[in-house]
């Protein structure tokens, strides 16, 4: 594959999850590959196996709270690979918790990782972006974002903003060869995700029955859709929004057990 042949993305919580398979994603394409967060032991194995593969990839440890952080990773990308072609704002912070229950500082921390960092990451590589009159800014969501979970308020409501914030900035920069779009995955096996919301097997297999495919989706075929997005096949597409949920948020609220819903129906 060289779909991505001489060009460059930047991947936020690329040491791990999804981050990381985007990544991989990337670097099979041909690419240049950055990846960002904050532990460098889980970005340094990402780059090993990006390279074990016969790709390039670097490692830049990096908050994505901090603006400073980010601005001067996005200049350390372009000085070393020449350009950034691709933004992936992927990475996140999650728990579950009741909102009554929801401290201020909780709140804070997820709106931090979130919608600041997102906003942080993506106005640092729009300086480059724009100027060299192309780019394309994939953020991860969830869906969430516009239908009601309960435990989710401070996520749901970070990842609604940063969808805000991509049809927005989709609708700013679209003259200026510069696309924003957003993937928004079902539950998708991580370990991340796994001990921030399904921890116990009851859990699990809650959010199982919520999936009309019952299942969750791996890593690949998330980073399948990122690459669809952030390659030429998506060209005219910006501003969107692309659920990868085997139906979940179309069908949870929907079936009853004689559908095959399971625990899914006892919310009604
Ligand atoms: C439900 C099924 C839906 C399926 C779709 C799922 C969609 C989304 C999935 C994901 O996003 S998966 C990604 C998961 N990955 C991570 O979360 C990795 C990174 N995580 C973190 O960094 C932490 O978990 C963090 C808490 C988000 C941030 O860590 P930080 O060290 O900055 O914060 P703390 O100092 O620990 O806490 C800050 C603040 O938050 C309160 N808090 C923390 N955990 C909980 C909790 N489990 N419940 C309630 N409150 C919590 C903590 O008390 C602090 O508040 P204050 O005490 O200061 O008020
Ligand atoms: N897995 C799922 O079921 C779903 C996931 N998503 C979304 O997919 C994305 C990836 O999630 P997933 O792979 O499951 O989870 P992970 O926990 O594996 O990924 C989160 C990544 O974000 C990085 N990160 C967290 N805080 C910061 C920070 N302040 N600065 C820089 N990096 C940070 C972490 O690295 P480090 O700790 O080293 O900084 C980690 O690599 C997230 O946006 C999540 O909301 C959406 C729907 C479903």
């Amino acid at each position: 594959m060289s779909e991505f042949a001489g060009r460059v993305a930047v991947v936020t919580g690329g040491g791990s999850g999804i981050g990381r398979a985007i990544a991989r994603r990337y670097a099979a394409g041909g690419g240049s590959v950055a990846v960002l967060g904050r532990r460098a032991e889980p970005l340094a194995e990402t780059v090993d196996l990006i390279g074990a593969a016969g790709g390039t990839a670097t490692a830049l440890t990096v908050d994505v709270r901090d603006f400073d952080q980010v601005s001067a990773a996005m200049t350390a990308v372009r000085d070393r690979f020449g350009r950034i072609d691709a933004l992936v704002n992927n990475a996140a912070g999650n728990f579950v918790c009741p909102g009554e229950r929801l401290s201020a500082g909780g709140w804070r921390a997820v709106i931090d990782i979130v919608l600041n960092g997102t906003f942080h990451c993506t106005r640092a590589a729009a300086d480059v972006m724009l100027e060299q009159r192309s780019g394309s800014v994939l953020s991860v969501i969830a869906s969430y974002a516009w239908h009601g979970h309960p435990g989710t308020v401070h996520s749901a409501a970070a990842k609604a903003g940063v969808l805000a914030m991509t049809r927005t900035l989709a609708v700013e920069w679209a003259g200026r060869g510069v696309r924003l779009n957003c993937l928004a995955p079902g539950p998708t096996e991580t370990a991340g995700a796994g001990a921030a919301l399904w921890g116990d097997q009851a859990s699990r297999d809650r959010v199982l029955a919520s999936v009309p495919q019952r299942r969750m989706a791996g890593t690949d075929e998330i980073a399948g859709t990122a690459a669809f997005l952030l390659g030429d096949g998506s060209a005219y597409i910006t501003g969107e929004v692309l659920t990868v949920d085997g139906g979940q948020w179309l069908g949870k609220q929907v079936y009853g057990p004689e559908l095959g819903a399971g625990e899914a129906a006892d919310a009604r």
